[in-house]
């Protein structure tokens, strides 16, 4: 079987930053699962359609999307990376994941990253219900105020407008949404190592990970 790194973790910790690293580090592809949660979303909202619009699933189903090398994200070939990032996205794909049939309707077209030679895959349910048997599993927190001043000076260096208040509010409600949804919450898998970075630098956290992935991915080949 491919061998899958599985990240999960709340908006913010690091998530998408570390699985860049360790995939370049290993060769591995990669699978960024909240992009096509934040395609659905942009797709639905070009349709005028409300987050709870039947219509979506099927929008989810056929989405007509492409990564290239340099980490743009297509949409029926119009490069739609920026919009992607944005908080308003953020949130609207957060309301359209909780519902069950979205999840479903998405679940294959994320096994298919799958290839040889292995798969680092980010997002909220990786580990639990994504690919389950992954031989090494991660799940990277911080609190809620670290994760938001990060994300302000992400938004800031990229050009965007951005409160501070108003994000440590947003990341808040994403994370409630997040949790306590009833299909596939954030939350943890059983054998994931847990790492929280609110006082670690990326360089340490990719270290720390390194270490575990290379006795995780040791141990399978034994
Ligand atoms: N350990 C860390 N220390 C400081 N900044 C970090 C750390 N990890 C990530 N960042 C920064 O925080 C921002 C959000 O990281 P990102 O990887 O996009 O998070 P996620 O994918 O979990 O939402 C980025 O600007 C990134 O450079
Ligand atoms: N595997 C996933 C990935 C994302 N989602 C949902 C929930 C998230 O709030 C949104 C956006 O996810 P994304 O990982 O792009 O967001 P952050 O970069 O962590 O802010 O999509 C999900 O439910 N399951």
């Amino acid at each position: 079987m491919v061998p899958v790194i599985t990240i999960d973790g709340p908006s913010g910790s690091g998530k998408g930053t570390i699985a860049r690293r360790l995939a370049a580090r290993l060769g591995f592809g990669m699978l960024d699962s909240g992009a096509l949660y934040r395609l659905t979303a942009l797709a639905s909202q070009n349709a005028g359609l409300a987050p709870q619009a039947p219509e979506i699933v099927d929008i989810a189903r056929h989405l007509a999307c492409r990564f290239d090398e340099e980490g743009n994200v297509f949409l029926n070939d119009e490069n739609v990376s920026r919009e992607l990032r944005t908080e308003t996205t953020g949130a609207i794909a957060s309301q359209i994941a909780a519902r069950p049939e979205v999840r479903e309707a998405l679940l294959q077209r994320q096994r298919d990253f799958a290839r040889a030679p292995g798969l680092v895959a980010d997002g909220r349910d990786m580990g639990t219900v994504v690919f389950p048997e992954a031989p090494a599993k991660i799940f990277l927190d911080a609190s809620a105020e670290v994760r938001a001043d990060r994300r302000y000076k992400q938004l800031i260096e990229n050009g965007f407008d951005a409160s501070f208040t108003a994000l440590v509010e947003e990341i808040r409600q994403r994370d409630e949404r997040d949790r306590n949804r009833s299909v596939a919450p954030l939350r943890p898998a059983e054998d994931a190592l847990v790492v929280d970075s609110s006082d670690l630098s990326i360089d340490e956290v990719e270290a720390t990970l390194w270490r575990y992935i290379q006795d995780r991915l040791t141990d399978r080949d034994e």
